[in-house]
């Protein structure tokens, strides 16, 4: 037999096991395969079509609500580390300027101003309003809004007093619309803009104790994307963070009344600094990300209720698709641990009452 023969017959032999046809299935899989990695490199391509372009904060003007302490001080020095100029909005003028002084020692050159102006952010839009005007006069139009001013009260349902649910809602929630509303219009008018809601993880998970707080932090959420899908044609970019606890005034003085379930819950994330806070909020409010979350159960947490919220980059979009069948698994033994942290409080809570009726 030739060589050329034999060849011909291992062929033959070949293709009389596998008839062609059988490898069908194969080569279609294959074509859909390569479909797939062409179809994600192509929105890879096309992402940073997608993707805002950043916002300058040098020269900026950042206005921060709830600037004189916490979360809100750390953003307003990492603005200004970034040549950014400051309105610090708060009701105490005392804390208002000591924060200034502090915020002033960051600063990269001498043009740089802090602006301080005491209003109570929460009750007379009419007030508020006029307040950012001055604030315009002074340091040109608002580029960017920090949204952070916020308080919060933990409790049991029946024991929280009936007025602290007005309150927080009026705080947290209204006492964001109001400064929004009033920078909006002049935003739109330039095309160009940065919103900035402080919510919190109890924001994207009801907790205990958390029923007069978590409903005020869960409503930005709607306001945020509302509002996103309404001025994204005008390039301005809404963010919504998700802070665990981090360690601030306001945390030291919510803990004075805090329920012992609310923190061992709260404990599973872990307490951040306001530094790191402040520095991750700031980031992803420069790229005009929708979502800003710290840590890994931030992560997750994020991925999980991402729910209908706009997406600002393909790698995210991927990553939610990715894993959120995981995460919920994950979520379904947290959930499981905290339903036995409540249940271990209550029944421990009802022995010491028995021991006590005894003595
Ligand atoms: N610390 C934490 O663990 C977490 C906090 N958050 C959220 O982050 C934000 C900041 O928290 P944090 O830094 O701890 O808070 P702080 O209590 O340390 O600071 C709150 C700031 O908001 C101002 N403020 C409060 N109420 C009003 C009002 N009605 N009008 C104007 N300003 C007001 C305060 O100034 P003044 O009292 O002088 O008005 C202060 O500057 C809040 O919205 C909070 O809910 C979210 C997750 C975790
Ligand atoms: C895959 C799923 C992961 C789930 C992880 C769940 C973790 C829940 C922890 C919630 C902590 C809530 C902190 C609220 C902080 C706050 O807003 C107040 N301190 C304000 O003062």
């Amino acid at each position: 037999m030739s060589s050329e023969e034999a060849l011909s017959s291992t062929i033959t032999d070949w293709l009389f096991i596998n008839s062609w046809w059988l490898l069908l299935p194969f080569i279609m899989l294959l074509v859909v395969a390569a479909f797939i990695v062409a179809f994600v490199l192509l929105l890879y391509m096309i992402s940073p079509l997608i993707s805002p372009k950043p916002l300058k904060l040098n020269g900026a003007h950042v206005v921060v609500t709830g600037g004189s302490s916490g979360i809100g001080k750390c953003i307003a020095i990492e603005c200004y580390r970034q040549g950014a100029f400051i309105t610090l909005v708060a009701r105490d003028e005392a804390k208002l300027l000591q924060a200034k002084k502090e915020v002033e020692k960051f600063a990269i050159n001498d043009k740089q101003v802090v602006l301080c102006i005491s209003v109570d952010v929460s009750s007379d839009y009419s007030q508020v309003e006029s307040v950012i005007k001055q604030a315009q006069e002074k340091l040109g139009p608002v580029d960017m809004l920090v949204n952070c001013a916020g308080t919060s009260i933990s409790g049991k349902f029946e024991e929280v007093e009936v007025d602290r649910f007005k309150k927080l809602m009026e705080v947290n929630y209204l006492g964001s619309v109001y400064p929004t509303r009033a920078v909006i219009t002049t935003m739109k008018e330039r095309r160009m803009g940065r919103i900035m809601f402080v919510s919190s993880q109890a924001g994207q998970i009801g907790l205990f104790g958390y029923t007069a707080y978590s409903p005020s932090k869960f409503a930005l959420r709607g306001l945020a994307e509302s509002l996103q899908m309404e001025i994204k044609p005008y390039n301005i970019y809404v963010t919504v963070a998700y802070p665990p606890d981090t360690d601030t005034p306001g945390l030291a003085e919510e803990n004075k009344t805090k329920p012992l379930e609310t923190k061992l819950i709260s404990e599973t994330s872990g307490v951040c600094q306001p530094d790191q806070v402040a520095k991750i909020i700031v980031r992803d409010a420069v790229q005009g990300n929708f979502n800003s979350s710290v840590g890994p159960d931030g992560y997750m947490l994020s991925a999980l209720t991402c729910g209908m919220s706009p997406v600002t980059s393909i790698t995210e979009g991927l990553q939610q698709i990715v894993t959120m069948g995981l995460f919920r698994t994950i979520a379904l033994f947290y959930l499981g641990s905290f339903d036995s942290i409540v249940r271990r409080c209550m029944i421990q809570r009802e022995q010491s009452k028995a021991a006590d009726k005894r003595e």
